[in-house]
């Protein structure tokens, strides 16, 4: 197995760091190429084995999968970089926001076998939630959802869906930090430290997610459990709900999803 990764940012490196720590793909199957931070990149390689190089005949030559993790304004230089030694047998693998499979097509020159996979940082820790869409000559589907199990949990869907995937859980876990933040700014209004305030607020969140990943119950429930009659919670969330939260968030996740339609526009 030969994976490349034209693209070794934020999002490359929580998939390979993913897929190596789960024990999935050999850091030595694992190829990175980058255009602006080498350094990160030959400290990847010292860290976790990895393939540097910058020689694009080298990389290209018998991979199985070519990731394409820059951003999407970058695609053209890096569909430039890989043209002239793209083998027909090499899948692409698309990380790129609204970028859609016939472009990468286009520009790849060849119609190799395309997916666009919508990851999340959490791929880092392996909790990532992915979106994959495939195009329709794309064989051995298993093998790259069995790929992508390793840093987080699947969800196939068509191209159309891929807007709404990259809004949802894409950029989810940044609206989820900014709620975060707000929270922890508020902890210190009541009267916390800064220290204390971000303290408590990383142990809430965490203790709720390990909490929603052990116990099956809906989130209505969890929240009812909490809830006591003319307590706290109640005073708290009588206050909460007369704020629009819902219209809030899918206002964001509006804007977000419009952004990744645009992205898709030349
Ligand atoms: N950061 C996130 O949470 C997520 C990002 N994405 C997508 O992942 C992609 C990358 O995002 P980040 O990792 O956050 O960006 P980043 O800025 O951290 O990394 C971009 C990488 O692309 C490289 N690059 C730029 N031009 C290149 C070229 N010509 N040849 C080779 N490498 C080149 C840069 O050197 C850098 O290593 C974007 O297209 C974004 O839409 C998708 C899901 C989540
Ligand atoms: O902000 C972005 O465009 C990328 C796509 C999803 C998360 N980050």
């Amino acid at each position: 197995m030969k994976i490349v990764f034209f693209g070794a940012g934020n999002m490359a490196s929580a998939i390979f760091t993913g897929m190596i720590e789960k024990g999935t793909v050999k850091a030595e199957d694992i190829y990175i190429t980058s255009k602006s931070n080498r350094v990160a990149a030959m400290e990847f390689k010292e860290s976790l084995g990895v393939n540097v190089s910058y020689d694009d005949a080298e990389l290209c030559k018998d991979a199985d999968y070519i990731v394409l993790a820059s951003k999407p304004q970058n695609f053209t230089d890096v569909a430039e970089r890989i043209r002239p030694y793209l083998e027909k047998k090499t899948k692409l693998i698309s990380v790129m926001a609204g970028i859609h499979i016939a472009r990468i097509q286009e520009e790849a020159g060849m119609e190799n076998a395309v997916a666009r996979i919508m990851p999340n940082t959490n791929a880092m820790v392996q909790y990532s939630v992915n979106g994959i869409a495939f195009s329709d000559d794309f064989d051995n589907k298993d093998e790259l959802i069995e790929l992508m199990a390793s840093f987080g949990k699947n969800v196939v869907v068509g191209e159309e869906g891929m807007d709404n995937i990259t809004a949802a859980t894409g950029s989810g876990p940044a609206f989820l930090y900014y709620i975060y933040e707000q929270y922890a700014k508020s902890l210190e209004e009541l009267g916390f430290s800064k220290e204390d305030a971000e303290k408590l607020t990383r142990n809430l969140v965490i203790g709720t997610g390990k909490t929603l990943s052990e116990r099956p119950e809906s989130f209505e429930q969890l929240r009812t459990d909490i809830t006591s009659k003319a307590g706290t919670t109640e005073a708290g969330l009588d206050t909460l709900s007369e704020f629009k939260l819902q219209e809030m968030i899918s206002k964001t996740l509006g804007s977000a999803r419009d952004r990744s339609k645009k992205l898709s526009e030349r």
